[in-house]
């Protein structure tokens, strides 16, 4: 859900960062984990829980962590159990390990949404442009999403690779072998065109200052945090008071609210034609019809809420969808010799449903319910669409699948997820996290499990799902990028079929994609957050312009 990429740079990145970990959202950064931070081990720390030891002049866990994650977590958990403290990212944290960490998730009194308001104030920034006073996490807000663009996902996937096709084009634009220096920013325009569709239609998915307001929205969140004070709980307090008067996401939904009116208008009076005519009015297929449709339902106010809503979604979705894509392109050119196969799984698949679709065409002949070829044109057999890549065809693409879960399972942050207890709760292991205390997970534990992830859990093998019933939506004990339980991620359907998108798009433009500075790779593959990957990529076309 919430990911932060800051625009600002310097101290002032830095700062975002520290507010955006705790989140348990984006990601780690070597750079972020080296800040020096100041404290007391022990504060306010219920004794009953093991709080490991601190290194002979370390006054924090950071150094420790940062020099390796893998074995500064593995050892507390051999040292200390599945639940022990921490002292990093300037707060006490409680981590839970293993198959506990399901615990966190199942259990209604540990939230994801109050840890994350507790660090940032962000309740209040999404309050403040919803006059409902939604938070991120409202239950209103998952149902939107759960039952309005889910279930018509794969009416959506023509205008996402419509929408993505363009930018890919348009931003590209590589004759034979081009180095782009910083791809998120590609990334950004690709999915906020294609969010832009599914939320707002084809027509205002084509204006330039709503793609601004979707790529930029998140930023007017971590400036303000960056700016901010340290203390979190100042922090949340200037939220607090600053939000109610002035919202710096107010200048965003009025876009919205400009582009949609004379849409919104058009199609009022569409509908009102249709009526008159006793014809069934052929309603656009986007989320603003849908709240549109379901007002009273939702308990939404006018269209300026409407749009309210719209861009608290567009404001867990962009730029976490965005990153995910970016790090895709980055492991694809860690890992280049998956991208043949990926292409050839592509060319497999749309072969194979082209000519599925072409023995369709034929029987319908044959019995004579079509009478020519011809007849065929604007019907769903019509064979100009045969390699359209449709929601049924990336379904099949079970190694691009596979690759992506992979991908998430590698990639993720080591430490995050971070609940908040509303309640004293009582683990399995007789262990009570005691109320208002906040948990993170100890993800490495779990993405790292031979147990849980079979063979070679610390290698990234990308065909490790394949024929496993576990596809990259699935949200598990083994598998945590989305969260798990009642409040796993809603988007993840969505996010998910763009991200497979942007792969299948990425291997059918491009032979090969190559990291620009070699040495700095296992940086670039980290997770990290308000910093620029360190290096860029070079993208070679497999078609030359030369060559046409
Ligand atoms: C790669 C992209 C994404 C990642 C990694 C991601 C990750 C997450 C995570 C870890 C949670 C917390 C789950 C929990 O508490 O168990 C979450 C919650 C949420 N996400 Fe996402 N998300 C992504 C994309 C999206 C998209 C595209 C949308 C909207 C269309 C979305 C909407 C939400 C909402 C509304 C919640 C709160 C759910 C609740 O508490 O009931 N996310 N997401």
């Amino acid at each position: 859900m919430l990911g932060l990429v800051s625009t600002s740079s310097g101290t002032d990145a830095l700062n975002v960062v520290k507010v955006a970990l705790p989140l348990g959202i984006g990601l780690a950064s070597a750079a972020f984990l080296s800040l020096k931070m100041t404290g007391m081990i022990g504060n306010g720390l219920d004794q009953s829980i093991p709080t490991a030891a601190l290194r002979p002049g370390d006054k924090s866990h950071d150094a420790e962590y940062t020099e390796d994650p893998d074995l500064f977590l593995s050892t507390c958990e051999e040292c200390y159990g599945p639940v022990f403290n921490l002292y990093l990212y300037n707060q006490f944290i409680t981590m839970v390990s293993g198959p506990l960490a399901r615990e966190v998730f199942m259990t209604e009194n540990m939230n994801f949404g109050d840890a994350a308001d507790d660090t940032s104030g962000i309740h209040s920034f999404t309050a403040s442009i919803t006059k409902s006073k939604r938070a991120f996490n409202d239950p209103a807000i998952h149902e939107m999403i759960r039952d309005i663009i889910t279930p018509n996902l794969a009416l959506f996937t023509p205008r996402i690779v419509q929408g993505m096709l363009t930018m890919v084009d348009k931003e590209f634009d590589i004759d034979d072998r081009k180095l782009i220096a910083d791809p998120l920013f590609i990334f950004q325009e690709m999915i906020a065109s294609a969010m832009a569709n599914v939320f707002m239609g084809s027509e205002i998915a084509k204006n330039r200052n709503v793609l601004d307001s979707f790529i930029h929205c998140m930023s007017s969140f971590t400036d303000f945090l960056a700016k901010g004070p340290q203390k979190s709980v100042w922090r949340t307090l200037r939220a607090r008071t600053t939000y109610g008067l002035l919202s710096p996401l107010q200048q965003h939904v009025q876009v919205l609210v400009d582009a949609a009116t004379p849409v919104v208008q058009e199609r009022r009076r569409q509908e009102a034609e249709a009526l008159e005519k006793g014809l069934e009015y052929d309603r656009p297929l986007d989320t603003l019809q849908g709240l549109l449709d379901n007002f009273d339902k939702y308990g939404l106010k006018d269209l300026e809420d409407v749009c309210g809503h719209i861009l608290v979604m567009v404001l867990v979705s962009v730029h976490t969808t965005s990153d995910s894509s970016t790090y895709l392109s980055y492991y694809l050119a860690a890992y280049p010799e998956y991208i043949e196969p990926l292409f050839q799984e592509q060319l497999t698949v749309l072969n194979q449903i082209s000519q599925e679709r072409e023995e369709q065409r034929q029987e319908k002949l044959k019995s004579g319910e079509i009478a020519s070829v011809k007849d065929f044109e604007g019907t769903a057999l019509d064979p100009q669409h045969d390699r359209d890549l449709t929601s049924a065809a990336l379904k099949r693409m079970v190694r691009m699948d596979s690759f992506l879960r992979e991908f998430f399972r590698f990639r993720a942050q080591k430490v995050s997820l971070a609940h908040m207890a509303r309640k004293d709760v009582l683990l399995s292991n007789g262990i009570t996290i005691r109320k208002g205390r906040k948990v993170m997970i100890n993800v490495q534990s779990v993405h790292q499990s031979y147990d849980m992830q079979g063979e070679d859990p610390t290698e990234f093998r990308p065909w490790r799902f394949i024929g496993k019933s576990k596809a990259a939506t699935k949200a598990s004990t083994d598998f945590l990028p989305f969260g798990m339980g009642k409040h796993a991620c809603p988007g993840r359907f969505l996010a998910v079929q763009e991200l497979k998108t942007v792969g299948v798009l990425l291997v059918s433009r491009f032979s090969n994609i190559e990291i620009q500075d070699l040495s700095k790779k296992s940086e670039a593959l980290l997770s990290r957050v308000g910093a620029p990957v360190p290096t860029g990529l070079y993208f070679t076309s497999r078609q030359p312009k030369a060559a046409n």
